[in-house]
């Protein structure tokens, strides 16, 4: 049993006082993480003795007619404390400056020809986000960017010998720079230790500046392992390269005090134990994800995922379907990074669960999705996924690419990839935007200035309708019967029209096949 938030106690109190006045319909309430129904009492729905039904759709607490279930799981006993999960997400891998304020210079390898050529995006755009992602930090700073030219931006030798002399000199006559981001996906250990010997200053590459950003971000304890798990690689690396230096200082091979193991061996094993525990701890939020699922599912409230690149506008759309005011939405890059559960109404007031995901972003290495795999697990089994695209931006058609790239990766189901809902946004920044065409699964929105949400709306429900094998039903019902309290329990309810002469009411429903299986059963 869970104790109930003061907030929530309150809304119980309001809901109680909402009886003395009850329609048996769905309370539009203010309280969007809260679902209320009224279920009237079989037999008489003149009765003021309504059942209340609450399911908080932000946790898996579900209320249901008096009883308070869920909450307090086996996992949460168990799970970590918080100040473990804050121990292990302290800063492990150094940023190179106190109180992390970094005056940066940014080098763009540009690949001009060959196979390894980006053919959707150009090296002044590729230089363009790595701005973005730089400004997104508080108090880095970018100094001076220089697009270069290589053949092998994967090698160890990125850039060939001349080209590495003028940037090693224009670094050097640049004034007050404290770090270079190499903007590729991943230094490896030596050429990040050569450029950091040459340059005098810390070299960041993709993977460790998102890192940064993330850390910033980062709220939850699920957010934080992840992040945690994901600098192992990093440290990694920094542990070869620390030991690489030693031993050619002829210190890194010895053995400490008897122990059998060389230091290099030591760092090594205590690495895999913190790696192993943060596995271990997301193991059980794993877990606990698959009880959270299958109450949403047992709830039978549909599940839409919204996801897209990161920045184009996912927590806004959410926000405008559900006028949620806990979203803020941010002009930042990875502004969410954990996956939180908004409840929406449909037209036909069917109520929708939209999830809020982390944001995509090209050439991410797979570690780094690796790490927020259980997050992204949540897309697998919704019923539907919208694709946000923020259509205003120059690389939008790169963008998507890589956003189905990803998609491709996580295994979603060919159905779920085939019924998704291609959304359009920031249509307002475009002076001449065309809409696409009719018969594509597209639709073109504005979420900030709230266009075109209706035909949004329209289409997640008639997907739903498809993708969940509910049909939508006008059933002729005796209100002197059990039947209406049967249909409040077991499907959703959108509209009772009352025929007072032969006291009967005509009720639109919208029920799964198997449960109107069970009514024809039971009443017919
Ligand atoms: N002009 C305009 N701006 C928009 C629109 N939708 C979102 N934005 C802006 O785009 C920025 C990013 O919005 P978010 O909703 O945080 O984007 P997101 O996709 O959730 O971003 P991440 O969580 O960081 O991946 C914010 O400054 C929004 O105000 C739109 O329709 N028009
Ligand atoms: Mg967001």
């Amino acid at each position: 049993m869970t104790t109930l938030s003061a907030a929530t106690r309150s809304w119980f109190s309001l809901l109680r006082r909402a009886h003395a006045y009850s329609c048996h319909r769905f309370l539009p309430l203010r309280a969007p993480h809260l679902h209320v129904q009224l279920l009237p009492p079989a037999g008489n729905t003149r009765s003021r003795a309504f059942t209340c039904s609450v399911r908080s759709l932000k946790s898996s607490d579900v209320f249901d007619g008096g009883r308070w279930t869920g909450g307090a799981t086996e996992e949460d006993e168990e799970f970590m404390e918080d100040s473990e999960v804050e121990e292990l997400f302290q800063q492990q891998v150094p940023s190179g400056t106190t109180g992390w304020q970094h005056r940066v210079f940014i080098v763009q390898p540009d690949v001009k020809w060959g196979h390894r050529k980006q053919h959707l995006t150009t090296a002044e755009l590729m230089l363009a986000e790595a701005v973005g992602l730089v400004n997104t930090l508080d108090n880095w700073t970018v100094v001076d960017k220089m697009v270069l030219s290589t053949k092998t931006p994967e090698k160890k030798k990125i850039f060939g010998k001349g080209n590495f002399l003028v940037l090693t000199e224009k670094i050097r006559q640049t004034s007050g720079i404290t770090a270079v981001f190499v903007n590729v996906d991943r230094l490896s250990p030596l050429s990040e230790r050569e450029f950091e010997d040459m340059w005098g200053v810390k070299v960041f590459d993709r993977y460790s500046v998102v890192l940064q950003i993330f850390r910033c971000n980062a709220r939850t304890k699920e957010a934080k392992l992840q992040i945690s798990l994901a600098e192992i690689p990093l440290l990694r690396s920094r542990l070869k390269n620390e030991f690489a230096h030693m031993d050619q200082q002829g210190g890194g091979a010895r053995y400490i005090g008897g122990s059998g193991e060389t230091l290099f061996e030591v760092q090594q094993r205590l690495l895999k134990e913190r790696e192993t525990k943060i596995r271990s701890a997301l193991e059980k939020l794993r877990k606990k994800r698959l009880l959270l699922r299958s109450q949403r599912k047992r709830s039978e409230f549909p599940v839409v995922s919204v996801l897209g690149y990161t920045n184009c506008g996912k927590t806004t759309l959410i926000k405008a379907l559900t006028s949620d005011s806990v979203l803020q939405p941010r002009n930042q890059l990875f502004a969410t990074l954990d996956v939180t559960v908004h409840a929406g109404q449909l037209p036909s007031h069917m109520t929708v669960l939209y999830v809020d995901t982390i944001g995509f972003l090209s050439q991410l290495p797979h570690q780094l999705i690796d790490s927020f795999s259980a997050t992204l697990e949540d897309i697998k089994h919704s019923d539907l996924l919208i694709h946000v695209r923020d259509i205003s931006h120059p690389e939008t058609e790169n963008q998507k690419v890589n956003v189905l790239n990803v998609l491709k990766n996580l295994e979603i189901p060919d159905s779920l990839m085939s019924s998704m809902i291609e959304v359009h946004n920031k249509t307002d920044l475009l002076d001449n935007y065309q809409s696409p065409q009719v018969d594509t699964v597209c639709l073109s929105v504005s979420a900030l200035l709230q266009r075109g949400l209706d035909a949004l709306k329209s289409a997640v429900e008639e997907k739903i309708v498809q993708s969940t094998g509910k049909l939508v039903l006008d059933v002729r019902v005796e209100l002197s019967s059990d039947q209406l309290s049967w249909l409040y329990r077991e499907a959703t309810v959108q509209d009772v029209k009352v025929n007072a002469e032969d006291g009967s009411a005509l009720v639109q429903v919208i029920i799964s096949t198997a449960a109107y299986g069970r009514y024809r059963k039971l009443f017919t």
